[in-house]
């Protein structure tokens, strides 16, 4: 069935995909940033850009209830994260997966569906099995499915990992650098599945990356955060030479090539300044 027209659209529709409100982050002295307002539409794709450290997979963490917030609030489809019923997908940040482990490709991607919604009767089974299948598919990772994941390379894991957090058909796709580690091609298959997605349910996705160029068809708005501070707006707003120099507080040139951006002296505007580990330098939105 459908869920486009049901009340849970509707309310995802009043209530925006992700509301964050007020939102800071502290850890002892140090602030990943504060005074955080983002408000994401269903069917909105932003783009989570900035330096190691600054707080990207701690603010996906927010919006998976695993990590409470030092001020402000956050809601997931209206309620609080992980909470209501709401459906999340979370393709965590990569880390290779143990090499004992024998769980098989298509079993870890089987994990991403929800047990009740298929039941134990013979034809849950075979509907599951075929979902399954069809996801494995959609990821090119038919071949391997059967392999003990500790086994594959991080690329074929990381395929995995995206269907498992797209068979269960999220209303929120949470991406922590999905596409590292994947040749040009798979990076493709992969940009594709979940623009498809998004464009078919309305599936809003929060996308952390270092590297814009791949998703930046599909992107509507970033969200730049660099050693506590922040800027919001469109590509065409943020990726600016002004912006991200003001943002990095050192020179950073952004040059436009071929439909591409291209940002130079951002890593050593980090090095000379070491901008996120200054204490007194962390509160302010710019
Ligand atoms: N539970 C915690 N307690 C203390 N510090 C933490 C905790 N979680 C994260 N941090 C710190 O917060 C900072 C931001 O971490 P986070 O993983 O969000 O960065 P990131 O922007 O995703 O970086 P990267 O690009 O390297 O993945 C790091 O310095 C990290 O050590």
């Amino acid at each position: 069935m459908s869920t486009t027209g049901t009340d849970e659209t509707d309310r995802a529709v009043a209530t925006g995909a992700v509301q964050i409100e007020g939102a800071a982050l502290a850890f002892g002295e140090r602030t990943l940033w504060s005074g955080l307002d983002l408000r994401i539409e269903p069917g909105e794709f932003v783009a989570v850009l900035g330096p190691n450290g600054s707080g990207k997979t701690t603010l996906l963490k927010v919006l998976l209830g695993l990590q409470a917030l030092s001020a402000g609030t956050v809601r997931v489809a209206g309620t609080a994260p992980g909470k209501g019923n709401h459906r999340v997908g979370y393709v965590p940040q990569q880390r290779a997966m143990d090499q004992q482990l024998t769980l098989r490709g298509r079993d870890l991607v089987g994990l991403g569906l929800d047990g009740d919604r298929w039941g134990t009767g013979l034809r849950g089974i075979r509907a599951r099995k075929r979902k399954v299948a069809e996801a494995v598919d959609s990821v090119g990772a038919t071949s391997y499915a059967a392999s003990p994941v500790g086994l594959l390379s991080g690329g074929e894991q990381q395929r995995l990992r995206v269907a498992q957090a797209l068979i269960g058909e999220p209303d929120l796709l949470l991406c922590d650098e999905p596409l590292a580690s994947l040749d040009l091609t798979h990076q493709r298959t992969v940009t594709e599945l979940i623009e498809r997605r998004r464009r078919e349910t309305g599936t809003a996705v929060l996308f952390v990356t270092h590297e814009i160029n791949p998703v930046l068809p599909h992107v509507d708005r970033v969200l730049y955060l660099v050693g506590g501070r922040f800027r919001i707006g469109t590509p065409a707003e943020v990726m600016t030479s002004e912006t991200l120099t003001e943002l990095y507080g050192a020179p950073v040139e952004v040059v436009r090539v071929g439909g591409q951006i291209h940002v130079a002296g951002a890593q050593s505007a980090l090095c000379e300044d070491t901008v996120h580990h200054h204490e007194h330098d962390h509160a302010e939105p710019v």
